[in-house]
């Protein structure tokens, strides 16, 4: 406990401490119900009170529960499934490594399957939007229960499996950040599973059933509607797609499970990120084709900035011969690993962000100019990766010091060129 203190006392606090984790941990789940509240609403008032509190009885369902917990059931079980790859993680502080299994797309494809052998066998996919409430409510009690259980888990815990952020000695803060950093249940590894499945997968099935619940209601799908559920998906099979690429992230490799993580990825994932076709699906919105051009225009764009800058990224770090990347310039730090100065990472040290944050107000336009509830999605995403890039930046002085010090100066800009 002693050698638990000592790191923590270290480690400065982030979020601002136990009173700022106290406060979010309010604060994220009743801008979870706000949004759901108000998405339904007729005035769909972003900054203004949501329209009606719902009572206990709104809020609670025995059904929903079971909804859920069958879902993450599922998602476990095609989670155990043979994987095309076993993938090895960062090496640990114990020089250990662990393995993980590269069977994300597949969960999603077994998953879209049986949902439609459901679908066709009378599964009714279109009344889900009507329980949306109370599943965020089930999901968001269990996260909760969820993360108490792996704070009192990493009490058991070995020192060198903590994270270095987590562990402050202070409950509410470490329970917020999460103490363990890989907390696994045999070969389930919980962060990995959490951070790519249930709420991943879990967002573009809520998409779906929207959209369905839209046809049911009008006859057809809205162009806006199946653009929104398009983008979202190509984004959710992407990363599924690249799961192997999380493994560097610093969600997986510095930061511990707790109440952030585990709520933001099965609650704030599936049912904020659902915003928008939520949205349509109260406030019908009529998109003409040069609209619609011009919106998948700039998905394309960003799309393409947001990809070939992960790639080009991720193929340096794991071959940096590689013809695609052999000839851009580099900075060699002590570590003796490179950065890239030249390509994507010459252009600004975020590209990714960057991409990101376009193909976000793509699908925010989906949704019309006349409310700001859409554009939340926008609005909290640049927060959040300003944020992160601030804490990546932390990190990357402190692994390559001068290097890094040089590497600011070659490329001034953080994410969006000349600007920022
Ligand atoms: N939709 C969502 O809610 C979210 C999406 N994202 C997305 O996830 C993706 C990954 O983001 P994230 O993990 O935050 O950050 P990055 O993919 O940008 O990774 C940052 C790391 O890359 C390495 N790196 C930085 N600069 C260079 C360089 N010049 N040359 C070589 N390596 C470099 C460093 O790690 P090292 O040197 O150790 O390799 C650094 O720590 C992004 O596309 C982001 O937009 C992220 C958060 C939320
Ligand atoms: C609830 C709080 C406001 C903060 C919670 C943050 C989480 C929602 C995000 C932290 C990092 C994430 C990543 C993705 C989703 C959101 C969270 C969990 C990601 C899986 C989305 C898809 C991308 O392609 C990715 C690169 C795989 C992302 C990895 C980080």
């Amino acid at each position: 406990m002693e050698a638990v203190a000592h790191q923590g006392s270290r480690t400065p606090l982030e979020f601002g401490g136990p009173l700022g984790a106290a406060a979010l941990m309010l604060l994220l789940p009743a801008t979870v119900f706000h949004l759901l509240l108000v998405a339904r609403s007729g005035p769909a008032r972003l900054l203004g009170p949501p329209p009606c509190l719902p009572g206990l009885g709104a809020l609670w369902s025995p059904q929903a529960l079971l909804l859920w917990l069958a879902w993450l059931g599922l998602q476990v079980a095609l989670y155990f499934l043979p994987a095309r790859k076993v993938a090895e993680g960062l090496e640990l502080k114990d020089k250990s490594r662990l393995q993980y299994p590269i069977n994300g797309f597949q969960a999603l494809v077994l998953t879209a399957l049986l949902l439609g052998l459901g679908v066709s066998a009378g599964l009714p996919l279109g009344a889900l939007p009507e329980m949306l409430l109370p599943l965020a409510f089930a999901v968001t009690l269990t996260a909760f229960l969820f993360s108490l259980l792996l704070y009192l888990k990493a009490l058991v815990a070995p020192v060198s499996a903590l994270a270095p952020g987590g562990n402050s000695g202070n409950p509410i803060y470490d329970f917020f950040m999460g103490r363990e950093l890989n907390p696994r249940i045999c070969f389930l590894d919980l962060k990995y599973f959490f951070e790519l499945r249930p709420g991943l997968i879990g967002w573009v099935l809520i998409n779906l059933a929207l959209l369905v619940q839209e046809a049911e209601r009008r006859g057809s799908p809205s162009l806006a509607m199946c653009l929104v559920n398009g983008f979202q998906l190509l984004y959710v099979a992407d990363a599924l797609w690249h799961e192997e690429a999380i493994l560097t992230t610093m969600d997986i490799t510095h930061d511990g499970l707790g109440f952030m993580l585990v709520f933001g990825d099965v609650a704030w994932v599936p049912f904020t990120y659902s915003l928008q076709a939520q949205f349509l699906l109260h406030h019908p919105q009529t998109l003409g084709l040069p609209m619609a051009s011009f919106i998948c225009f700039i998905k394309a764009i960003g799309y393409y900035i947001f990809r070939s800058a992960n790639s080009q990224k991720n193929t340096f770090r794991k071959n940096p011969s590689d013809p695609s990347v052999a000839g851009l310039e580099t900075i060699s730090t002590a570590t003796g690993r490179q950065l890239l100065v030249s390509g994507w990472w010459g252009w600004v040290r975020h590209p990714n962000y960057l991409g990101d944050i376009i193909m976000a107000l793509a699908w925010s336009l989906t949704c019309g100019t006349s409310h700001l509830l859409p554009y939340f999605y926008v609005l909290y995403f640049t927060a959040l990766l300003v944020h992160r890039e601030a804490r990546d930046e932390q990190h990357c002085l402190q692994k390559y010091g001068l290097a890094w010090a040089k590497y600011c100066r070659q490329v001034p800009y953080r994410i969006l060129p000349c600007i920022y």
